[in-house]
C-alpha cells in the first residue's frame, strides 16, 4: 500500500520543497498537494512530475481560511482515501509586515544580537484582518483552520495498528509573551503571526495528549529563515539580493539562517523517517544549516507546558462548537 501524504501550502515555498524531497526519497507515496489556488497547485504538480515524472501526485482545494473550504476538501479527501499517513500542516500567511529599525539597530548593539536574527523577536508586527467567518485571518489560516481540517479527517488519521502523523511548520518566532489565553484569536495586539504559532506549539501539545492513544502523533518543526514569498513580503525582494552575502556571514554565527526552502525542509523531511514513539512531544524540531553549507537537525525544548496547552484546547474546542453551529449539513 503507498503511503498517503497530503501537504498544505504546497505549491510555493517550503512546502513545494518538501514535496520535492519526499518524492526524491520514495517515489512510492501518494502525495496530495492541498492548495487553495487550483491554478498553482497545478503548476506545482507539472513541477514535481517534470523532475518525478513516475511520481503518484494529486490535487485538492483547500483554503485553510475559510471554514467551508476546509470542510469540502475534507470532504473529498474522505471519499478518496481510507487513511492518510501524514497531513503536513505547513500553509502559513504573515500579512502586512512590518519591521522595526529601531528595534533592530538596538538588537545590533546588544547581546541578544545571535537570538535577534534566529527568531526575529521583537522586529515584526503585522496588520491582522477578519475573515468571512468572522475569525482572526493570521489565527484562522495558521491554526484553526488546520485544526478543523484535523477534526474532519479524524476518522482517516486514527488507527492503533499504523500510526499517522501530524507535522506543523511552526516557526521560532512563536513566543509566549505574544500570546495571551483571553485573546488567543490575537484580535487585540499586533504580532499575530508569533502569537499563532505559539498557538500552533500550544495545540500539537495537546493533540498528542488527547489523540496518542488513538494511533496519531502530532510534531512541531521550525524551517528557519527561509527565502520564500512569505519572506519576500517583509522587505523588498531587491534588498534581499543585495544583503545575500551579509546573510550567508549571518549563518557563520547561528545555524538558523537555512535559506533555501530545500533547506528549510530538513526538519520535515527528518520527521517523516522517525518512528513517532520516539519522539519528544514538547520539542520543537529545527532545520539547521552550518556555514559550511550541512544540514542537520535539533530539538529544542518549547517554552510551554501541558496545562497552559489544555487550557487553549478547551478554548479551541469551545470555539469548535460555535463554529459548527454555523455549517451544520446543508447549511455549506
Ligand atoms: N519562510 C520562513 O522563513 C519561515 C516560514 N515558516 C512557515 O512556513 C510555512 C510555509 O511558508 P513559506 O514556504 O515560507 O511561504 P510561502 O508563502 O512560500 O508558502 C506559504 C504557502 O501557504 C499557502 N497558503 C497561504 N494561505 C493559505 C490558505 N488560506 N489556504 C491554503 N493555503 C494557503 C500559500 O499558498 P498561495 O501560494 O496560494 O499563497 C503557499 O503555498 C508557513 O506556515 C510559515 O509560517 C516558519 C518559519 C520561517
Ligand atoms: C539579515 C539582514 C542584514 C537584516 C534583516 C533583518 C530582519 C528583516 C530579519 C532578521 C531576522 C529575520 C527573521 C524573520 C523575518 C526577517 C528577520 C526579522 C522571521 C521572523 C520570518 C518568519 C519566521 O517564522 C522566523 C523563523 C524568522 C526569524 C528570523
Amino acid at each position: 500500500m503507498r503511503k498517503v501524504v497530503v501537504v498544505t501550502g504546497a505549491n510555493s515555498g517550503i512546502g513545494l520543497a518538501l514535496c520535492q524531497r519526499l518524492l526524491s526519497q520514495d517515489d512510492q507515496i501518494h502525495l496530495c498537494l492541498a492548495c487553495r489556488s487550483m491554478q498553482r497547485a497545478e503548476a506545482a504538480r507539472s513541477a514535481l512530475l517534470s523532475s518525478h515524472p513516475s511520481a503518484d501526485v494529486s490535487i485538492v482545494q483547500v483554503d485553510v481560511g475559510s471554514i467551508k473550504s476546509v470542510l469540502q476538501g475534507a470532504r473529498i479527501l474522505t471519499q478518496r482515501y481510507k487513511q492518510i499517513d501524514y497531513l503536513y500542516l505547513n500553509a502559513g500567511i504573515m500579512p502586512n509586515p512590518q519591521v522595526s529599525l529601531k528595534a533592530f539597530v538596538k538588537g545590533l548593539f546588544s547581546r541578544k544580537v545571535i537570538s535577534m536574527f534566529a527568531t526575529g523577536e521583537g522586529l515584526l508586527t503585522q496588520k491582522d484582518s477578519v475573515t468571512e467567518d468572522g475569525l482572526q485571518k493570521v489565527f484562522e489560516t495558521n491554526v484553526f483552520g488546520h485544526y478543523i481540517l484535523i477534526k474532519e479527517l479524524e476518522p482517516l488519521l486514527c488507527h492503533n495498528n499504523n500510526p499517522s502523523r501530524l507535522i506543523w511548520t511552526s516557526s521560532s518566532n512563536a513566543r509566549k509573551s505574544a500570546f495571551s489565553l483571553s485573546d488567543y484569536q490575537h484580535r487585540q495586539g499586533q504580532e499575530s503571526y508569533s502569537s499563532s504559532k505559539y498557538a500552533t506549539d500550544l495545540l500539537s501539545v495537546a493533540l498528542n495528549t488527547h489523540y496518542n492513544i488513538k494511533g496519531l502523533y502530532s510534531s512541531v518543526v521550525c524551517p528557519g529563515l527561509v527565502m520564500t514569498n512569505l519572506t519576500y513580503g517583509i522587505l523588498p525582494s531587491f534588498f534581499w539580493t543585495l544583503i545575500m552575502p551579509v546573510m550567508w556571514l549571518i549563518r557563520l554565527f547561528t545555524n538558523s539562517f537555512t535559506i533555501s526552502p530545500h533547506n528549510g525542509a530538513e526538519a520535515l523531511v527528518w520527521l517523516f523517517n522517525q518512528k513517532p514513539e520516539s519522539l519528544d512531544p514538547l520539542a520543537k524540531y529545527h532545520s539547521c544549516t552550518s556555514g559550511l553549507a550541512n544540514s542537520y537537525v535539533t530539538p529544542l525544548k518549547m517554552d510551554l507546558d501541558d496545562t497552559s496547552s489544555l487550557s487553549f484546547y478547551e478554548k479551541i474546542l469551545d470555539l469548535e462548537k460555535q463554529v459548527r453551529k454555523r455549517f451544520v449539513p446543508g447549511n455549506c
